[in-house]
């Protein structure tokens, strides 16, 4: 049994040899097949018969005899041209399997693969042959694509058209390729980019040949004088930067240089090959500035700048060799590559093309109308039903004529300039964002890692000058970004005008009757604030800076917004013509205050009127003003008014105490305090008004009375720091150093500012600082907005703000003013015996039965304190009369 079959194994082939005699076989038959065919193609004759012809002469012209001019017909006719490729492919195909000496068995799948690419190979080659070329029926009966061809490209060019039939077509022709071919379209093109890449630097080498050839002596000197340089570095074993050199950023890298950086980074990167080191290394270049200069000769400029082209990769690529083989931490190898890129940026002409364009913010230019405007417009269809409000028809309009910032073009071109101007300082930054306004544009910029913010500040003044513009402020902390800001005036500013602010939709949205549209911020966009919320302000600039129309701004909002039932005015006004316009309205106190007298006795008043809300309100269990009304108002309108719980009967009243009527409690309107020109009152009437200023600041938001505080003059000694701890809401104009914006806001920037009105805002609780442009508001739209008002009511002015208080008014340990402060005033006696008979020792009282000024009457009971009379005021600010009444006379 074992012998058969050994006798079967020797007779039987071999199976490998018989697989491989089956393989070659049948590839050799079917390249032969393919050749036939092929020369079958080539000799195509459309006058033979064949499978779409028929010819009576038998004499057939094709190679292939009468079976080659029928495959030839058959496949031109379903394939049109591509039947060509047809054999061709099927060769290389074969010829490839014959190669392929790894696979001895053909895989059925990749076959089958091959097979599937092949067919829609031809396919869309056929269809995009159809669609694109064209033939006469003498050469190609059924056209250039074929049967096929055509029937499958009309089929496609009736759905997606030309476009999208070629972009389809294409696709399929690409991937059937790799299919058949298993070529990789990406390796493909990479091949393709490396081949040209070669190409190019082959070029390149051959043209710095030719440049450095001129200049062979130069670059032997040259090569001789950084040779000799190099060994004294290495005798002396120096360290040297080779930030040495790039962050000289303001030189230009020349010809010398280039071969020395590159002769010692091509060193230093052989030895770093040869031996690893330790710890950070650093390269002595040991620059000689001087070299070269004096022996470069002017037509070698040429040459050096194609050298300096060549310097970026070259330095790129030792740098890249010298990190990975020194042993320097990976953040300051990328700090380091930073800056050598950075600096290599900054050599003229080098990577300048590289920087992106910023995105520009485009200019807000379409303001939105607000309800209120709307309605006006319309007109009231019942009108005098209630106080109505002027319109704000009677502003004029936003001139809409007003050139509108720079153009894209303008704006890419000068964040380019700021990017060259800041590396000129030393500074390496990108202009990400330009955000163009009405008045100024800010380019936000991004500056290199390590670069302080600082830095571009103080950089403010030269980059002004250097841009040639009149002031540029520097924004270091932009909320939510990581740029710092450069505002940049505009070349045509355009003017804010209050009625677009006060048309726009945020003003007329907001409820609270002290809302004050400031002006517009530096996008275009309106700024509305609530002085409510403030809760007191201070305005400080210097003169001409537009704070007189910031203050007229203001006192518009809310003469637009409010009745004089909802707020009342106090108007100081020492310079006595900027508030005087606003006299007779019905929102006034008291006529505008000009003497600096009658002003503190405001003020008293409205520590007194305060001190009496406050009780008011305990009363009436509310923590502020708005419940307190909002009690008021719902008693009223449910017919049950309240009585005023801290109503006193006047016994001194001619009126006998039981007939005097308890008042019910009516709804407080918000007090507003206006002083323009703090600083002189301060001047005339002393420390005394910032303790009142203080005292009214501390406690007032409350009850609802608000100040507005406005100087000229922003120095310590007026913005004190009581004052500066009451008030926290600041507005700065323009001012003329950066100690006076210090003394406003705590920070620069006012000095920066273009005057005219542009201001910063610092909003209550935020300490960072909002620019905004002030809305312009003239003498003319004020007298009309006054005007309308006295047609709607006259005054009711309450004369004790001014005329003085009763003691409440007086601050712990203030001394009424002198003019009798001892017992020699004339009504002393008088005094004395009205205050003794009546059991009460009040300064109003004394005040009123004697028919004199307040500080004479708190004089007199002073002069009663000291006398034993009285004793001093107790914590609810009454006295006791101590002496026994008169003996009856
Ligand atoms: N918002 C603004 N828009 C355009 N121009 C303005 C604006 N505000 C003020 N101006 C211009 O600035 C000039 C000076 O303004 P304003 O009188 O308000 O300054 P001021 O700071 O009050 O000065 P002073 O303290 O001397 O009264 C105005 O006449 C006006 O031409």
């Amino acid at each position: 049994m074992k012998q058969q079959s050994a006798e079967a194994s020797r007779t039987a082939i071999p199976k490998e040899l018989s697989q491989r005699l089956l393989k070659e076989g049948m590839l050799i038959l079917l390249i032969a097949v393919c050749a036939f065919l092929f020369i079958s193609l080539v000799s195509y004759d459309v006058n033979d018969p064949g499978w779409s012809t028929s010819a009576t002469h038998q004499i057939v012209n094709n190679s292939g005899g009468k079976v080659g001019a029928f495959c030839a017909d058959i496949l031109l006719s379903f394939f049109g041209y591509m039947a060509y490729l047809l054999p061709v492919l099927i060769i290389w195909r074969a010829v490839k399997i014959i190669r392929d000496k790894q696979h001895h068995l053909i895989n059925p799948l990749m076959l089958m693969l091959r097979f599937t690419g092949l067919v829609i190979f031809l396919l869309s080659g056929a269809s995009l042959t159809a669609l694109h070329f064209h033939v006469s029926q003498d050469v190609l009966l059924h056209g250039a694509g074929g049967i096929v061809g055509r029937a499958l490209s009309e089929g496609l060019y009736v759905r997606f058209n030309l476009l999208g039939t070629t972009l389809i077509l294409l696709a399929m022709f690409c991937i059937s390729c790799s299919m058949f071919s298993g070529v990789s379209w990406i390796k493909f093109f990479e091949n393709v980019g490396r081949i040209s890449f070669a190409i190019l630097g082959l070029f390149a080498k051959q043209s710095r040949q030719a440049a450095t050839y001129g200049n062979a002596k130069l670059k032997d000197r040259a090569a001789k004088h950084a040779e000799l340089k190099m060994q004294k570095a290495e005798r002396k074993r120096e360290p040297v930067m080779i930030s040495g050199v790039v962050e000289d950023v303001s030189r230009e890298p020349e010809i010398g240089d280039i071969d020395r950086i590159a002769q010692v980074v091509e060193k230093s990167t052989a030895e770093s090959k040869a031996k690893p080191k330790q710890g950070r290394e650093e390269i002595d270049l040991e620059l000689p500035l001087s070299f070269g200069t004096d022996d470069l000769d002017l037509d070698v400029e040429r040459s050096e700048k194609k050298a300096k082209t060549s310097l970026k990769d070259r330095l790129l690529r030792k740098n890249k060799t010298k990190e990975d083989s020194s042993e320097t931490p990976a953040k300051e190898k990328r700090a380091e590559k930073g800056e050598l890129k950075g600096a290599i940026k900054t050599a003229p002409g080098i990577g300048e093309d590289e920087s992106k364009a910023p995105k520009i913010t485009p200019l807000k230019t379409e303001q939105q109308i607000s309800a209120r405007t709307e309605k006006e417009k319309q007109g009231d269809l019942f009108p005098g039903e209630v106080i109505s409000l002027p319109p704000l028809s009677i502003l004029t309009p936003p001139d809409s004529n007003q050139k509108k910032g720079y153009s894209a073009e303008s704006l890419e071109a000068m964040s380019r300039l700021i990017e060259l101007k800041l590396k000129d300082f030393g500074v390496i930054a990108e202009v990400v964002e330009v955000c163009p306004g009405p008045v100024i544009t800010r380019f936000e910029i991004q500056p290199a890692p390590g670069v302080k913010a600082s830095k571009i500040s103080n950089l403010a003044r030269d980059l002004a000058r250097s841009l040639a513009v009149v002031s540029v402020r520097v924004v270091e902390v932009i909320s939510g970004k990581t740029v710092v800001g450069i505002e940049i005036p505009n070349e045509d500013r355009q003017m804010v005008r209050l009625s677009e602010v006060l048309g726009s939709k945020r003003y007329d949205e907001a409820s609270s009757p002290l809302t004050l549209g400031l002006g517009n911020d530096i996008a275009g966009e309106p700024v509305i604030a609530d002085l409510a919320k403030m809760p007191h302000l201070l305005v400080a600039g210097t003169t001409g800076s537009g704070k007189s129309v910031g203050v007229n701004a203001m006192l518009a909002s809310i003469l637009f917004k409010s009745t004089p039932d909802q707020v009342r005015l106090i108007l100081i006004d020492p310079k006595m013509l900027e508030l005087s316009i606003y006299d007779d309205i019905p929102h006034l106190l008291t006529p505008v205050v000009t003497d600096m007298k009658d002003a503190a006795n405001g003020l008293r008043w409205c520590v007194a009127e305060m001190e009496r809300r406050y009780k008011l309100m305990s009363k009436m269990g509310v923590r502020n003003i708005a419940g307190y009304n909002k009690k008021v108002v719902e008693a009223i309108e449910a017919g049950e008014p309240i009585l005023d719980p801290i109503w006193k009967p006047d016994e001194l009243s001619m009126t006998p105490v039981d007939e005097q009527v308890h008042p019910y409690l009516e709804k407080l309107p918000f007090i507003v305090v206006v002083i323009d020109e703090f600083a002189d009152m301060m001047m005339i009437v002393g420390k005394k008004v910032e303790e009142l200023i203080a005292r009214i600041a501390q406690k007032a938001r409350a009850a609802g009375i608000h100040l507005i505080l406005a100087t000229q003059r922003p120095s310590v000694d007026v913005i004190t720091g009581l004052i500066k701890a009451n008030v926290p809401t600041r507005m700065a104009f323009q001012v003329s150093s950066k100690i006076d914006s210090r003394t406003i806001l705590d920070q620069g920037g006012a000095e920066q500012l273009l005057g005219h009105g542009d201001m910063l805002y610092m909003p209550p609780g935020i300490n960072s600082l909002m620019r905004v442009h002030g809305a312009f508001v003239d003498d003319d739209e004020v007298h009309a907005l006054v005007d309308e008002w006295k047609t709607r009511g006259a005054p009711e002015y309450i004369d004790a703000v001014t005329s003085g208080v009763g003691e409440e008014g007086m601050l712990p340990g203030e001394k009424p003013e002198s003019g009798g402060d001892d017992e020699s005033d004339p009504l002393f006696d008088e005094a004395v015996a009205f205050v003794t008979e009546t059991r009460k020792a009040s300064i109003s009282s004394v005040q009123r039965k004697l028919k004199v000024g307040y500080n004479r009457a708190a004089n007199l009971v002073e002069a009663m304190e000291a006398a034993g009379i009285v004793t001093p005021m107790g914590h609810n600010g009454s006295r006791e009369v101590l002496a026994p009444p008169p003996p009856p006379r």
